[in-house]
């Protein structure tokens, strides 16, 4: 498939300061930006990061055409040379990021790039849109499908998202979280996921009457038979009707699968429970009984508490575009210069009234903690490149605001995974990314790694992210460097 070229999808400032470092710095200084977030969003335990692929695509893309530089050219902001630069422009860095699915938490690297600093400054803008959006939605999904408790939840939602690439990468994300389909056949097809779907009102008003168009619809599909009962009187007259068209299946010898209702409005736990009583006693209790309406997590954890027999989810408008939460909320801070004579990164830190708010400076990589017994997360740990731990060492474990809250680890009861992986290496993408489907097989796991406490929809256990005592002393030293007088 041919890639979308989107360098220009960027915000002005990144392209001045760019022309700014051309002229008034060493333009091939090496940084380090940290893309990161700072609280999940619905008020979730953690999130789930998602859009790698994407952004590896829009970095291998990048280069300005040269109607790209005319463009920028006729904006008068541009001056011969840069625009010069920028026709030969191809990003040389290397890029470390944590996989697709992961459970991710706040404040810690999701991806990290270093890259001369034009470079690194240019990405910022694209490089957060893609992960914003998508962990977002992934996040999203992940608390419906949680809600769900284990039925089907189908992705209905391309007709209300903000616009088609909203559509597009939503429904991938949301396939990433656990939907077992989507509606939006694009999707299906650009990323080899399952595409499903049952039926519009339209169809059953196109005919005379409710029956033959059950009648039709079940001719045509039927091993995928979802009818839709509630267009006139779901309790009198669509699920007597549906009923009716699966006794002359049964009686015709067609074998039919995969069969059922879908509720679209009305009280959906009363009308489920009415008819679940009706195909049951008209020998169909393994019928389906699927939903929709503006669903989202709350809706289907009331449902589900009332005893609606619903079975299957189909979740559009507040998945699709996050209703309740609709940013993630995702950062890029510069977190190192290369010092060129040394070699060696001189730690950065951006300062602010909120302790949490101050960036973590330095080269940084991530270590997940689990626990050896359950094979759950018991914290994440920031580092400094290159700091190991030894699993046969004890291990301490401390907040780094409220620092005397401490949690010791004996050795060999935890084990440590390095989060993130390289993803490119000197301009060069070294990283095959996996199928949507084996990501969706990944992140089931990954959501296994949480306590059922850092699951639950309303005030989830945080979990912790602490900083390795090397890093925590590094942001103090830093942090008291910084005397301010007032005047
Ligand atoms: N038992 C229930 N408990 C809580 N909320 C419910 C229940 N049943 C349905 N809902 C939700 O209530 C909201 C309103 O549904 P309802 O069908 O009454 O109105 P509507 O969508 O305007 O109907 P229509 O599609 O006929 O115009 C929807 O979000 C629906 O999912
Ligand atoms: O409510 P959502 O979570 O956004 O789910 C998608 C909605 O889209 C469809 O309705 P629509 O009125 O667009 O078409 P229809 O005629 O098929 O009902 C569908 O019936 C759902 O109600
Ligand atoms: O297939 C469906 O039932 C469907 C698809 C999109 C939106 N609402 C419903």
């Amino acid at each position: 498939m041919s890639q979308r070229n989107l360098t220009l999808l960027t915000d002005l400032y990144e392209l001045t300061m760019m022309q700014g470092y051309f002229k008034e710095k060493d333009a091939n200084e090496t940084v380090i930006f940290d893309a990161f977030y700072r609280s999940n969003p619905s008020g979730n335990g953690y999130a789930i990061s998602a859009g790698l692929e994407q952004v590896i695509e829009y970095i291998n893309e990048l280069s300005f055409h040269e109607d790209d530089v005319d463009y920028l050219r006729s904006t008068g902001l541009f001056e011969e040379d840069f625009l010069e630069y920028l026709r030969k422009f191809k990003f040389s860095g290397d890029i470390y990021a944590i996989p697709e699915g992961t459970v991710i938490f706040p404040r810690e690297p999701l991806i990290k790039v270093i890259a001369p600093i034009m470079e690194a400054q240019l990405v910022e803008t694209a490089l957060l849109t893609i992960i914003n959006h998508q962990s977002l939605i992934a996040t999203k999904t992940a608390r419906v499908v949680y809600a769900a408790d284990g039925d089907g939840v189908m992705e209905f939602g391309l007709r209300r998202a903000q616009g088609p690439d909203a559509g597009i990468y939503g429904a991938r994300a949301a396939m990433i979280a656990g939907c077992v389909g989507t509606s939006n056949v694009l999707a299906g097809k650009m990323f080899g996921v399952p595409i499903k779907g049952t039926h519009a009102h339209s169809w059953i008003m196109s005919f005379p009457d409710e029956l033959t168009a059950f009648r039709n619809y079940a001719k045509l599909y039927p091993t995928a038979c979802i009818l839709l009962v509630d267009t006139y009187d779901t309790l009198k007259s669509g699920v007597p009707n549906a009923i009716t068209v699966f006794k002359e299946m049964r009686e015709a010898g067609i074998p039919f699968s995969n069969y059922g209702i879908r509720l679209d409005s009305g009280d959906l736990a009363y009308l489920s429970k009415k008819a679940k009583r009706m195909l049951v006693e008209a020998g169909f209790p393994d019928a389906i009984i699927s939903a929709s309406n503006d669903l989202d997590e709350t809706l289907i954890n009331s449902l589900k508490i009332q005893g609606a027999t619903i079975n299957s989810w189909g979740v559009g408008t507040n998945l699709i575009t996050s209703k309740d939460c609709p940013s993630f909320g995702g950062v890029y801070k510069l977190a190192a210069i290369m010092d060129k004579k040394t070699g060696e990164f001189i730690p950065k830190i951006k300062l602010s009234e909120n302790a949490e708010k101050i960036t973590n400076p330095g080269n940084k990589e991530i270590k997940r903690i689990y626990s050896r017994e359950t094979g759950k997360i018991i914290a994440d740990l920031i580092c400094l490149t290159g700091e190991t731990i030894k699993e046969s060492d004890s291990l301490l474990l401390f907040d780094p605001i409220e620092t005397w809250k401490k949690t010791y680890l004996a050795p060999d009861t935890y084990t440590v995974r390095d989060l993130m992986i390289q993803v490119f290496k000197g301009g060069e993408c070294i990283y095959h990314s996996p199928a949507v489907m084996d990501i969706q097989e990944y992140c089931k796991h990954e959501l296994n790694t949480l306590w059922d406490e850092s699951r639950r929809l309303v005030n989830p256990h945080e979990v912790h992210v602490d900083l390795s005592k090397k890093l925590w002393e590094m942001k103090n030293q830093l942090l008291d460097s910084y005397h301010f007088t007032n005047s």
